[in-house]
């Protein structure tokens, strides 16, 4: 198979994204999770007609003929069942979020009355008080049965509240696919011990398991030698009980890069190797019979983290039913000229200025090994294939990574 460029490989994943269904979580464990049905309203909101105030409940009608005094008929907190007034010159002490009856239609404020012996006496001009005033009168937000909020949103804590406050407390979300993360390479070790002058300390499974944790997927880790016979029986012992398997190293033209022959031979079906870019290029991508996944990665870490966020990032959304994001652009700060026949992801610094543009500012490194930068720059800037030389004030696509 030849090598296909950036959109092609786009397409390829993007046509093999799944769902996974959908279940049941308690609420206070919803965070972050997408919506799978719509959250509605189950009785009108506000319910009822809610002081928004505290002061007196009165009737307007009394205030047109003039009346500035009215008896104290009651006096009424939040959550009570509502006070009634026996006639037009009476009124009720009334608290910010308590159920105004139906005599009643008019909220004026404590600052605004004096209360005396059991009357409250109107302390403004009467044209200043509007009837109907402080009252959020019920089925005003919503009506019951509207929808609040609808399915393929990320749950936030303002949805967490809405969910709340209509009694949703077990929500309907998409259900996440089973993810292992899987490295490779017999140079890396164990960040918490010393390498050797030639080994690595590994990083990439961090990377990768962490990414995931905003989408709450809680992803095994898993280090192979590189060693034909330990990665084909690990990833056979991997297949079964995952839905997806994103790896990383082993797929270039090394001789212990195993990855892709031992997932051939394991029947997952290449459907892609190598894509027409930079970072990222030998970027490997297959199937197998029970359209199990995997996602086998450079191992360099910025092909990784390119990988990553450019193509895994939108299957795992689109896969989970969430609405595909518009693509982001900005406006280039610097030159670049880049000649290999490769789409170039530059890394940036992304800063909005006054105008409410968004400024790319690429940093120089020292190609995809050279991860140090990272924790400064905060997108891949997309600059296409067909041109070598690009200019500050051009305008491409953006790929956020924080
Ligand atoms: N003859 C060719 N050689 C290479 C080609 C090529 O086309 N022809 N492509 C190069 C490109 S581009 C890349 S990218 C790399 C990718 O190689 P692999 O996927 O086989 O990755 P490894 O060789 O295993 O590792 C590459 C690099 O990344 C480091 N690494 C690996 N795993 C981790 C980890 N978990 N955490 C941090 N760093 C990791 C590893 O030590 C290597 O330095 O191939 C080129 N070669
Ligand atoms: O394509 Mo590789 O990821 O640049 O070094």
């Amino acid at each position: 198979m030849n090598i296909i460029t950036v959109q092609e490989a786009e397409k390829i994943i993007l046509s093999n994204r799944q769902s996974y269904g959908t279940e049941v979580v308690h609420y206070e464990n919803a965070l972050g999770r997408v919506l799978a049905e719509n959250i509605t309203a189950d009785r009108d909101l506000p319910p009822f007609n809610r002081a928004t105030v505290d002061g007196i409940a009165l009737q307007y009608e009394a205030l047109t003929e003039g009346k500035l005094k009215f008896r104290l008929a009651g006096t009424q907190a939040a959550g009570e069942k509502p006070v009634t007034i026996p006639g037009i010159y009476e009124c009720i002490e009334i608290m910010t979020g308590a159920a105004v009856d139906n005599a009643m239609d008019t909220v004026i404020r404590y600052e605004d009355i004096l209360l005396k012996d059991g009357y409250a006496y109107i302390q403004i001009d009467l044209d200043k008080i509007k009837k109907g005033q402080n009252i959020h009168v019920k089925g005003k937000d919503k009506q019951r049965g509207d929808v609040l909020v609808h399915a393929g949103q990320v749950i936030t804590p303002a949805i967490l509240g809405i969910a709340a406050s209509v009694g949703q407390i077990n929500p309907g979300v998409k259900k996440l696919p089973r993810l292992t993360i899987i490295s490779t390479g017999d140079e890396m070790v164990e960040p918490s011990t010393l390498p050797n002058p030639f080994q690595l300390r590994r990083s990439n499974s961090i990377t990768i398991k962490s990414a995931l944790e905003k989408y709450k997927i809680n992803a095994s880790v898993l280090h192979l030698k590189d060693d034909f016979n330990v990665i084909n029986n690990e990833l056979s012992r991997c297949l079964p009980g995952n839905d997806v398997l994103i790896i990383s190293g082993g797929v270039s033209m090394g001789k212990f890069d195993y990855v892709p022959k031992a997932l051939e031979a394991l029947g997952v079906q290449k459907l892609f190797h190598k894509i027409k870019q930079r970072p990222g290029k030998p970027f490997w991508f297959g199937k197998n019979m029970d359209d199990k996944l995997v996602f086998a990665f450079p191992g360099n870490p910025v092909s990784v983290f390119l990988c990553l966020y450019r193509y895994f990032i939108p299957w795992l959304e689109q896969s989970l039913g969430m609405k595909a994001t518009d693509p982001q652009y900005a406006i280039l700060q610097n030159d670049i000229n880049f000649k290999p026949p490769l789409q170039y992801f530059a890394q940036v610094k992304l800063q909005t200025n006054a105008n409410a543009e968004h400024l790319a500012r690429a940093v120089d490194t020292n190609g995809s090994g050279d991860f140090s930068q990272l924790a400064d720059t905060n997108a891949f800037i997309e600059l296409p294939l067909e041109k070598e030389c690009f200019r500050k004030g051009e305008i491409y696509c953006v790929w956020k990574y924080a």
